[in-house]
């Protein structure tokens, strides 16, 4: 592990990372959880401003650092993670747009799977119609914790996309995503599930629903960077 750090990415020194993460998208919104959740918190990376830190929350080293957008960013930062620093469990705490009528601005969701259609997963070499998965450890815990501190959540299907601005007319005839109860879309919990399950270590993504598909609500980037900390505390408590 030694001979590969730091990284080209992180610049951690060995040590500096705890075995368990959390991991928004938003560089911003690390540093908001690592003032606000964690006690003595340090900052062990900067470069690229992809913010790191490491900090105890009831006694227990727990890291937090942003991964970008996309699954080409959430696979280079993951695998460097669990495969050069050691990271075992790793939660996201991302945002996502709903996808059904059911699932509300605010709402957290629990991804169980991720569809996806990314190249990412494709270029992994994994066996052809690969399930992304949550683990199931962390993702019954994180259900019973919601379930205690009664949020309003859900626990299914996620659909990875690549694509935040999709044409109107790239949306195919047939069924699609939403007929089949995917609850939200999003950008990287499928090639975090992938990393995890070559790595041989557990992952689970809780987003907030930032936005509707359907009726067009959303909120504002102030709100996503600061605001959601339902499931922050869910993933900190679970891990
Ligand atoms: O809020 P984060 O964690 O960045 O997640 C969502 O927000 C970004 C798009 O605005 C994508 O990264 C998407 O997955
Ligand atoms: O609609 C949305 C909202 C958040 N993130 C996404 O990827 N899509």
């Amino acid at each position: 592990m030694a001979n590969n750090i730091p990284t080209p990415h992180i610049s951690a020194k060995e040590g500096e990372i705890a075995p368990s993460i959390l991991l928004p998208g938003d560089p911003l919104r690390a540093k908001y959880i690592a003032e606000n959740f964690l006690a003595g918190a340090k900052q062990f990376n900067s470069t690229r401003n992809m913010f790191g830190y490491t900090g105890f929350y009831r006694d227990k080293p727990i890291s937090v650092m942003g991964t970008g957008m996309g699954c080409a960013s959430m696979g280079i930062y993951s695998h460097e993670l669990m495969n050069f620093y050691g990271v075992k469990k790793l939660v996201r705490v991302g945002t996502a747009g709903a996808m059904q009528k059911t699932t509300h601005i605010r709402d957290l969701v629990l991804a169980m799977g991720a569809c996806t259609g990314t190249g990412y997963v494709k270029e992994l070499g994994l066996p052809d119609g690969y399930s992304c998965i949550a683990d199931f450890g962390l993702l019954i815990k994180a259900a019973l914790e919601a379930e205690q501190r009664g949020l309003s959540y859900h626990v299914g299907n996620v659909l990875t996309s690549d694509v935040f601005y999709a044409p109107e007319k790239a949306k195919k005839e047939g069924v699609g995503y939403e007929d089949v109860g995917v609850l939200a879309a999003e950008m990287e919990t499928a090639a975090l599930y992938a990393n995890a399950a070559l790595a041989g270590a557990q992952a689970l993504s809780i987003l907030t629903i930032s936005d509707s598909l359907i009726t067009g609500e959303s909120t504002t980037a102030e709100e996503r960077q600061n605001s959601f900390m339902d499931m922050v505390q869910v993933a900190l408590e679970i891990l």
